[in-house]
């Protein structure tokens, strides 16, 4: 192979993100060509409506799978965190690079952390598992929509629209814009998105040459925590309807999954936590999917969809 082409969605930050892939592929292969195909996506162009109401994450990745498919691309960059549990037929992830900072951020141009917020101050986000994770510990906070790329999120934030937004620490970080950062919340505190933080790969399926091209580019310790990650989504059906969160961390052989499932009010909120060696990543993930059914997760997104 000489020439490899990126498909990436076009925001500030997908693009870093694909620019990124592209200077680890050229530092590892001196020869090869790479080049970035910018696309819109469906959840680029629909801004007016949250992601829960218009059909959620897979909205950011179906254009750039089109473009594997017809070959305009050979790889993909995406967020894991925007790609859906299961991958249509014919796709692949070939790499899970190491994470960034998983956690969420706050932002405010007024205050230095959440609990400094007087009551009633509005917060943005969009985000289900955020909101109930806020709602449970600050329940005097008015939470609202908050939709765009991470430019235009901080523009609403500086226009006075809110006191203050959450957002994911990994994204301003790779944008350069930390010092926007007034707090950090803790996975304690707010137990990230599965996935957050990490960057996967993907490409069509049946292409072995590919696959080991970008075999150096995959983390082992962040393949085994997003797949413990993602199996515990995959088993709870979990969709952008539902607010829920999963984080995995690896000690030495040991993986530890913590995961929730809550109501959007932060009333109910179900939580559990498993470990067991890295090589039974997806296990440990239906593990903790299974003791928070047992809890009664089905009731709750059952609810939720009706
Ligand atoms: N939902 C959009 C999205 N997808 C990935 C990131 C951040 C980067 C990451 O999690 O890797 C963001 C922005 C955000 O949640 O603030």
């Amino acid at each position: 192979m000489t020439q490899l082409v990126i498909a990436s969605r076009e925001s500030p930050l997908a693009m870093w993100q694909a620019e990124h892939i592209r200077d680890r592929l050229t530092g590892l292969y001196p020869d090869l060509q790479v080049s970035i195909l910018g696309m819109t996506t469906q959840g680029d162009q629909i801004l007016d409506k949250t992601l829960n109401k218009i059909g959620g994450k897979g909205l950011f990745v179906k254009e750039l799978e089109q473009a594997l498919a017809d070959g305009r691309a050979d790889l993909a960059v995406h967020s894991i965190k925007d790609v859906p549990m299961e991958l249509p037929d014919g796709f692949a992830l070939a790499a899970i690079c190491e994470r960034e900072d998983p956690r969420d951020a706050f932002v405010s141009n007024s205050y230095a952390s959440l609990a400094e917020l007087p009551p009633g101050s509005v917060v943005g986000t969009s985000s289900l598992r955020r909101e109930c994770q806020l709602r449970a510990r600050f329940p005097q906070l008015d939470v609202r929509p908050l939709r765009g790329n991470v430019q235009t999120r901080l523009r609403k934030l500086d226009e006075g629209e809110y006191d203050a937004i959450l957002l994911a620490a990994a994204g301003l970080k790779r944008l350069k814009l930390d010092a926007r950062i007034r707090a950090e919340l803790s996975p304690a505190d707010s137990l990230p998105a599965v996935g957050q933080g990490a960057l996967g790969i993907e490409i069509r399926a049946g292409r072995p040459d590919l696959m080991a091209l970008l075999a150096p580019l995959n983390h082992p310790v962040t393949y085994a925590c997003v797949s413990a990650e993602r199996a515990m989504s995959r088993a709870l059906g979990g969709s952008c309807q539902v607010p829920l969160g999963g984080y995995a961390t690896q000690d030495g052989d040991q993986l530890t999954l913590r995961g929730f499932v809550a109501t959007t009010d932060g009333r109910t909120m179900l939580t559990a936590e498993v470990s067991a060696p890295a090589e039974y990543a997806d296990a440990l993930g239906r593990a903790v999917a299974r003791k928070l059914l047992d809890q009664g997760a089905d009731d709750i997104m059952a609810a939720l969809l009706d």
